[in-house]
């Protein structure tokens, strides 16, 4: 059993259900995305690099006269959904003027409660084999992605959710290369814009789906996408119960702000077996630290998920299934001015892009996973890539266990040499103006020149320890 220490509940803490948690779950974020955007003078958030986590900064003030009436919404949404978050928060323009981030008011301590959230006032889909009822039930079983089935299920539901869906990114300002024209995916490794590729194709294909069942009023395609985005990039994963409609969630959430409509009474919806697959596919490099013996969960958390991610500790983000509170809490204390960050999991640059349309400078979990080149490419001998392939060998992971591989020296020594001087050659960095002009929008070039500005930086490190000359 785990017992909140009274010194850790807040003074505007609500009083009931705190203090005898019977059993906690602890959750991971899956992944994660983002909101529309607005003034954009006062910025002080994440995608400029960690020097300004250390300091501590003042508080941007808003623009004179600018309010911004998304968030505003937001807020009284998250009022009547029973939503309370800490008042040393607020939300602000992050650094690139497009998205949001949660910044410190005032004195935080470790462990002050962040967020408290009902399960009612999240959308969540379970990864067991029932289906839903209602319209998208037939729509359901060919469409095992639990990312592909939580944006539908959200979109769903926007006559509830209006307030929290206008927070996402708007189509035009989300970087993830699933989005991309296919042009652009040339720019990329061939495993990662096949990735992008497929995801591409799967939501193409869940859409027109939609259309063909006369669904797509329901669900409108932009919005569809926005959501899948959400899913895909700020939805969480863990062990819990969902209600088993939305009447009953609304009867123990009392989310009174929320018209009952046609979409709504699509309810929470489960999931067949294959979509664990189709979870962990959206989930890679992410944990799930649960126990529960009940169906994976994976949900959006409004306000949870404006938090934005940084390398390094990941949120201490709790389901009381007795109270049936989500709780976030402060994994360190903070002050005013600060960002609030957390790790949305051990995820290198491709990973990021992949998922989440961002790179993280300096990310200290990044890692260089490489596919050797064609035989004759850049020095890649025909015996050596035979070699390889005998022993089931297409990429190199520079991950500190290229050594163990059963493989000669020499030859291991001459695929890592062929194989980090053709991927030096894919982001030289004289290239990159000429790639910037040619992407489709500057949004996408800003994004992909920081992921070729980090790729240089694990192949000249991966080139010190292996000694070689990247570009003889
Ligand atoms: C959980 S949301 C965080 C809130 C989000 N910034 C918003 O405005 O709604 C995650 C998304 O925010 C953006 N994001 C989060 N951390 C970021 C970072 N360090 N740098 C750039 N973008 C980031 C990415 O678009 C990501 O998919």
């Amino acid at each position: 059993m785990l017992v909140a220490p009274p010194s850790l509940v807040p003074a505007w803490a609500p009083s009931t259900g705190w203090v005898q948690r019977p059993q906690r779950h602890k959750v991971v974020l899956l992944s994660a995305s983002a909101a529309a955007s607005a003034a954009a003078s006062h910025r002080l958030c994440s995608q400029r690099v960690h020097r300004r986590q250390k300091c501590h900064r003042r508080i941007p003030q808003r623009a004179e006269g600018k309010t911004d009436e998304v968030k505003e919404r937001f807020m009284d949404w998250m009022r009547a959904s029973s939503i309370t978050t800490s008042p040393k928060l607020d939300i602000l323009p992050d650094s690139e003027g497009e998205g949001r981030c949660v910044v410190c008011t005032k004195d935080l301590e470790k462990g002050e409660v962040l967020v408290r959230l009902p399960a009612a006032a999240a959308v969540s889909v379970t990864m067991d084999d029932s289906k839903p009822s209602g319209a998208l039930e037939g729509w359901w079983m060919r469409h095992p992605r639990s990312s592909i089935r939580l944006a539908a299920q959200l979109v769903s539901q926007r006559e509830s959710f209006g307030p929290y869906i206008e927070m996402l990114y708007p189509l035009d300002q989300i970087y993830a290369p699933w989005l991309w024209p296919e042009k652009d995916l040339k720019f990329l490794p061939q495993r990662l814009a096949d990735s992008a590729l497929a995801r591409k194709k799967a939501l193409e294909k869940a859409h027109e789906d939609l259309e063909r069942e006369g669904l797509s009023a329901m669900i409108p395609r932009d919005l569809f996408l926005r959501a899948h985005h959400a899913a895909a990039s700020r939805a969480f994963s863990g062990e819990g119960e969902v209600p088993a409609s939305r009447s009953a969630a609304l009867a123990v959430g009392g989310l009174s702000i929320l018209a009952a409509g046609a979409a709504a009474a699509v309810g929470v919806a489960s999931v067949d077996v294959a979509a664990t697959a189709g979870a962990a596919v959206v989930a890679a490099t992410s944990v799930v630290v649960a126990t529960s013996p009940s169906p994976n969960v994976l949900s959006l958390l409004p306000m949870v998920d404006q938090v934005n991610h940084r390398s390094g500790a990941p949120p201490d983000l709790q389901f009381d299934p007795t109270s049936r509170i989500w709780e976030l809490r402060a994994t360190r204390s903070y002050k005013p001015g600060e960002e609030i960050v957390f790790s949305y999991g051990d995820k290198d640059s491709d990973a990021l892009l992949l998922q989440h349309g961002f790179v993280e400078e300096d990310n200290r979990a990044d890692l260089l996973r490489l596919t050797i080149p064609e035989v004759g490419t850049c020095g890649l001998s025909a015996e050596v890539k035979a070699e390889m392939e005998k022993a089931g060998i297409q990429e190199l992971c520079f991950d500190g266990s290229l050594e163990q591989l059963e493989v000669s020296k020499p030859s291991l020594m001459e695929a890592v040499q062929a194989t980090l001087r053709c991927a030096a050659k894919e982001c030289r960095e004289s290239d990159d103006e000429k790639v910037a002009k040619e992407v489709s929008s500057t949004g996408i070039g800003r994004v992909l020149l920081r992921w070729r500005q980090e790729r240089r930086k694990l192949l000249r490190a991966a080139a010190k320890e292996w000694q070689v000359d990247l570009f003889s």
